[in-house]
C-alpha cells in the first residue's frame, strides 16, 4: 500500500473520530475502511448509556461498507489518541475477518494537535487475528 493512499485512510479514520458519541469512556475512536472498489468507509464508536450496547467504531465503518454495497475490505485504520498504539478489540477483528485477506494492513494512528491522524503501527489482518475461522471453515 502507497503511502499517500495509507494517509488518507488515516486521515479519514481521523475525521470519523469527530463524530464519536463516548460520554461514558471519554475514548474517541474512528475507522476507515478501504473497499475492492477504492472508496472508503468510516464509523466513530456509538456508546450507549446501557454500555454493553455501544459499537465499536470498525463495527460502524463496517455497517457503512456493506450498506454500500462493499464486499471486501482491503485495509483498514483505526484512530485514537492513546498510550499505546490502538488496534481492533478482538470482536472487531473476527468482524473484519469476515471481509478481509489475512495480508490486509491493518493501521494504527495517534492523533495531532490538529486533530489529523499519524500512522504509529503497521499491523495485519493475520497477524492480529492468526489461525483464525472464517467463511472457509464453512464450505
Ligand atoms: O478498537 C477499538 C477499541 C475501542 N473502541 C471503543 C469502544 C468504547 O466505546 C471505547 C472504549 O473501549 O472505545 C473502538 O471503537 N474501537
Amino acid at each position: 500500500m502507497e503511502a499517500a493512499d495509507e494517509d488518507r485512510l488515516l486521515q479519514a479514520a481521523a475525521h470519523a473520530r469527530g463524530q464519536s458519541h463516548s460520554p461514558y469512556s471519554r475514548f474517541a475512536v474512528g475507522a476507515a475502511l478501504l473497499d475492492e472498489q477504492g472508496r472508503l468507509h468510516a464509523g466513530a464508536n456509538i456508546e450507549n448509556a446501557a454500555y454493553p450496547e455501544g459499537l465499536c467504531a470498525e463495527a460502524v465503518a463496517l455497517a457503512h461498507l456493506v450498506m454500500a454495497g462493499g464486499r471486501r475490505v482491503v485495509a483498514a485504520a483505526v484512530v485514537a489518541d492513546s498510550g499505546q498504539p490502538i488496534t481492533p478489540c478482538g470482536g472487531c477483528r473476527q468482524k473484519l475477518r469476515e471481509f478481509a485477506a489475512g495480508d490486509a494492513p491493518v493501521l494504527s494512528g495517534g492523533v495531532t494537535a490538529e486533530g489529523g491522524a499519524v500512522l504509529r503501527l503497521r499491523a495485519t489482518m493475520a497477524g492480529l487475528l492468526p489461525h483464525s475461522f472464517g467463511p472457509d471453515h464453512l464450505t
